[in-house]
């Protein structure tokens, strides 16, 4: 059997997730929050405790963080020999073709779920939807060319920018599909919060099917924190696909020389 001895971080605006990895396995781990340091360490500690990776590889979005992380994986005598920053990474490496006019400021978590993508449908254009603290609508046609596609603010980002935009809107959250018809404040944010994300979703789809030679139904497939909230109110059809930012992490560390 194979041992997964590669352990994943994908470390995000709010989170970080991580994942054993093997060339045929990903195991998730409990994801744990990047807030303080203490908190980290600890984390850091149970995981390792038990079972020793014989190499870490990270992504992250945040550089700042990953320096943080990659501290504390120093107090523990390891280092990072993948550490991918931007989706250029994966661009030079000849892991994902892409036609973008700015590669080089390019997410990791984009360009990491957009290989995974390529991998589950080789042969079919396909659409990624990364619903985290930014939601992100990713675009790939049949030949496997990443096209671009649109960043939009998460669930918790647009209630912050109306709580803090404005005088008298409280601080909610959003847990479950709200009423559209918001028949209180806090309800009326939820609902356009809510509708706001899945309805520009849902028209970002379509628009990139019907305007970029896609084909007619695409696979969607829908990741991140938020994703199956997102997905309770999607028109369009989709797949679930809870942890593809590491999918592709565990794609790159596949085909990673093993000495570096
Ligand atoms: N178990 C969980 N712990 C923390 N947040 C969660 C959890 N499950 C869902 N969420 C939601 O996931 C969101 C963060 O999503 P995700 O983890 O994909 O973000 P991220 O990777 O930090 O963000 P980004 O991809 O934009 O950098 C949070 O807004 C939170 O509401
Ligand atoms: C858009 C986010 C925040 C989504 O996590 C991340 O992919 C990012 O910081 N991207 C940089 C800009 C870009 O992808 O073009
Ligand atoms: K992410």
């Amino acid at each position: 059997m194979n041992q997964p001895t590669t352990l994943g971080f994908d470390l995000g605006n709010s989170r970080i997730k991580a994942a054993w990895l093997s060339d045929d396995e990903l195991a998730p781990c409990p994801g744990f929050p990047l807030d303080s340091a203490d908190e980290l360490r600890s984390a850091l500690r149970s995981l390792i405790e038990h079972r020793r990776p014989g190499r870490v590889a990270l992504a992250s979005t945040d550089p700042a963080k990953a320096d943080r992380l990659l501290a504390q994986l120093h107090a523990h005598g390891l280092s990072a020999s993948i550490d991918l920053r931007l989706g250029q990474a994966l661009f030079d490496a000849g892991l994902v073709k892409h036609r973008l006019r700015t590669p080089e400021t390019t997410g990791v978590d984009r360009a990491l779920a957009v290989l995974a993508a390529t991998k589950r449908f080789p042969n079919e254009a396909s659409l990624v939807v990364d619903a985290g603290t930014a939601m992100t609508v990713n675009a790939i046609d049949a030949e496997q060319t990443f096209l671009g596609g649109a960043i939009i603010p998460g669930f918790g980002l647009m209630s912050r920018t109306l709580t803090e935009g404005t005088a008298a809107l409280p601080e909610i959250d959003l847990e479950s599909r709200p009423d559209c018809l918001g028949d209180s404040t806090i309800s009326a944010m939820r609902s356009g919060i809510y509708y706001a994300a899945v309805g520009a979703v849902d028209r970002l789809l379509e628009e990139l099917r019907e305007t970029r030679s896609l084909g007619a139904t695409p696979p969607v497939l829908v990741t991140g924190g938020n994703a199956k909230l997102l997905s309770q109110g999607l028109r369009t059809e989709h797949m679930l696909a809870p942890h593809l930012v590491l999918e592709g992490l565990r794609h790159v560390a596949s085909h990673w020389p093993a000495t570096s």
